[in-house]
């Protein structure tokens, strides 16, 4: 049953020596091509051809200040001089035009391409069994769900694709130098391998803490989510320092991390332009040689376009090198985001899984066994019966089980061994979301959304008529509460409702709901006497001719049951009508007796 924990650190948080492509980025990078770009290939490629294009436009521009130095130089028409000019102005308005385009349709691309992921990875996580969603925190779904898939799109759309111009630039800018003047390139070029070779060094460093970062963003989120829904509990305990401590320490923890991301990366301008001093260095040297020299046939013209040419490359060249770092971060969010494709649902549909049962039957549990953590089965060979048409209750002390019961009942979680039944159909042969239409809850969390009371009770039954869902908050005793509030939202997780008022929302779905099956985990444990009373007699009416379970620890609340089983630690002790258990004077007498001590009853 236990999901794998994402907490646990990163693979990358241990440092490790690997290539800046390590295979598993290559399979990355595949998946993220297959399933969202390839799908918008011609319209990659017109950006690519754009890209090429701009790429095209400075190769121009050295072409034409070579041919107007010359014209300057080697005192050429007036007319010649314009007609340059005018040129270069075509080639820069050319490149404008193309800049205002390539975003337009990559950031398009990229946009589509973020959408479908957000919509494959919450459809995925819908598919995943709760026991993943109580070893995950939130804050890991937060942030691949808005940060991690948000840089992917930016990376795609807007990153790489200035890197696509820069590239292009660079080479079809060097192919054209290169190719007017190829000793003094050659001799440019020795500084290639010490970029590269320094490029990988900060890569690796980068990856590093950029999976760290990761990992301190979820924390800090994580930290936030528990202190701002637990601010009831933060102010009443006065716990406002530690909470304030923790949070500007996970703060302090970015920072830290930020500062060395940037350290890293800072080596990396610093490089290129000692590279850069070294190679205009030399080509002035050296060109200015071959100028002087009457062994070379190279005129100042072609060594000042030269120049111009590797100031050219050398700025892009820049933004290619952080691109490449940036790049190493991408790579370690679509590793983090991808991952959440290797969590696979262990509850879901059978191949033969029928829609068509009898949902008056019996439901059985079957010699069951099961456990949340598997070597510590909770339940061994556990067997009940709950009658159709009947109330069983289960009762027995705190953590016995008997909220496990009911999940197993739903196929929130699939038991070790033995079987689930309803009559004869064992549950993971039901098509689970027919199984769980047959099912209304009412359970201890009660899950409450920020719209008004109505809205709430509707939620289990969209398609309601406002009579209906009004009738159903009738039942649950709502009815002054919603005269009084209205449409007001009720807070975030209903903070500006009572308990009795969450649980009665509850208590009303399960009205509106109506299905064949009802389970009620401590359904009124939070109302007054007067109101529970109320609310009891309407779910009496609602039960009528259901299968009801009922879990209570108020043993008042079961004495009108068909039939009462008795927990202990995951084990079954008595079972019983309220008369027959008293009579046999064990584990449910001693509760029963020293409730009535206490409560009067
Ligand atoms: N999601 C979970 N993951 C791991 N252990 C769990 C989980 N839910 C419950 N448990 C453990 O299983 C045992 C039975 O829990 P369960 O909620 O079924 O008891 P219960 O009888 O309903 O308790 P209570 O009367 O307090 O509601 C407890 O020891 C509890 O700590």
């Amino acid at each position: 049953m236990t999901a794998p924990d994402t907490q646990s650190p990163a693979p990358a948080d241990k440092p490790r020596r690997e290539p800046m492509f390590t295979p598993e980025d290559k399979a990355n990078i595949a998946w993220f091509w297959r399933g969202y770009l390839r799908e918008k290939l011609p319209w990659l490629i017109v950006v690519f051809g754009m890209v090429i294009a701009q790429g095209f436009v400075y190769q121009q521009f050295l072409r034409l200040t070579e041919s107007g130095l010359r014209v300057i130089f080697d005192s050429g028409t007036l007319r010649d001089l314009v007609v340059i000019c005018a040129a270069v102005f075509g080639v820069f308005a050319f490149r404008g035009v193309m800049s205002y385009l390539i975003p337009r349709v990559s950031v398009w691309i990229a946009a589509d391409a973020v959408a479908k992921l957000r919509r494959e990875l919450i459809h995925h996580l819908m598919e995943l069994d709760l026991a993943f969603f109580e070893h995950t925190p939130p804050a890991a779904m937060i942030q691949k769900l808005v940060g991690q898939v948000e840089g992917l799109g930016n990376f795609v759309g807007q990153t790489t694709v200035k890197a696509g111009r820069d590239i292009a630039t660079v080479v079809i800018v060097s192919i054209y130098l290169a190719y007017q003047q190829p000793l003094l390139f050659a001799s440019a070029a020795i500084v290639f391998p010490v970029i590269i070779l320094t490029m990988q060094l900060v890569s690796r460093k980068v990856k590093l803490v950029q999976a760290q970062t990761e990992n301190a963003m979820r924390d800090y989120i994580s930290t936030i989510d528990e202190t701002m829904s637990g601010m009831r509990t933060v102010k009443i305990a006065g716990q406002e320092e530690v909470e304030e401590d923790r949070l500007v320490k996970s703060t302090s923890r970015l920072r830290r991390l930020t500062i060395r991301r940037n350290a890293a990366q800072a080596v990396i301008l610093p490089c290129i332009d000692f590279a850069a001093a070294f190679v205009y260095m030399l080509v002035i040297g050296g060109g200015g040689y071959m100028v002087i020299s009457p062994a070379f046939d190279v005129d100042g013209a072609a060594i000042i376009a030269f120049l111009i040419g590797l100031v050219l490359i050398f700025d892009p060249g820049r933004r290619i090198a952080q691109f490449v770092v940036s790049l190493q971060g991408a790579l370690v969010q679509l590793r983090l985001v991808r991952g959440l494709y290797d969590e696979r649902a262990g509850i879901v549909d059978a191949p033969d899984a029928v829609s068509e049962f009898d949902t008056g039957a019996d439901l059985t549990l079957d010699n069951v066994t099961f456990g949340y953590e598997p070597d510590r089965p909770l339940f061994r060979d556990l067997s009940l019966t709950f009658g159709g048409g009947q109330v069983t209750a289960i009762v027995g002390p705190t953590g016995s089980g008997k909220t496990t019961i009911l999940s197993l009942l739903g196929r929130l979680y699939d038991p070790i061994g033995g079987t689930v039944r309803i009559g004869d159909i064992p549950v993971n042969k039901i098509r689970i979301s027919d199984l769980r239409q047959a099912f209304s809850v009412v359970a201890q969390d009660i899950v409450i959304f920020n719209s008004s009371i109505l809205d709430n009770i509707r939620y289990v039954n969209p398609d309601a008529t406002d009579a209906e869902v009004r009738a159903a908050a009738e039942a649950a005793e709502l009815a002054d509460v919603i005269a009084e509030r209205g449409d007001l939202p009720v807070g975030p997780k209903g903070a500006q409702l009572s308990g009795g008022q969450k649980q009665r929302i509850a208590i009303a779905r399960a009205f509106l709901r109506d299905a064949p099956i009802i389970l009620l985990d401590e359904a009124t444990s939070a109302l007054d006497q007067k109101t529970e009373d109320k609310v009891k007699r309407a779910l009496g009416r609602l039960a009528r001719g259901k299968t009801t379970i009922m879990v209570a620890h108020r043993l008042s609340s079961v004495i009108d049951a068909d039939r009462i089983y008795v927990l202990e630690t995951g084990a079954l002790v008595e079972q019983g009508t309220h008369a027959e258990l008293l009579a046999k004077n064990g584990l449910y007498a001693q509760l029963f007796d020293s409730q009535k001590q206490s409560y009067g009853n």
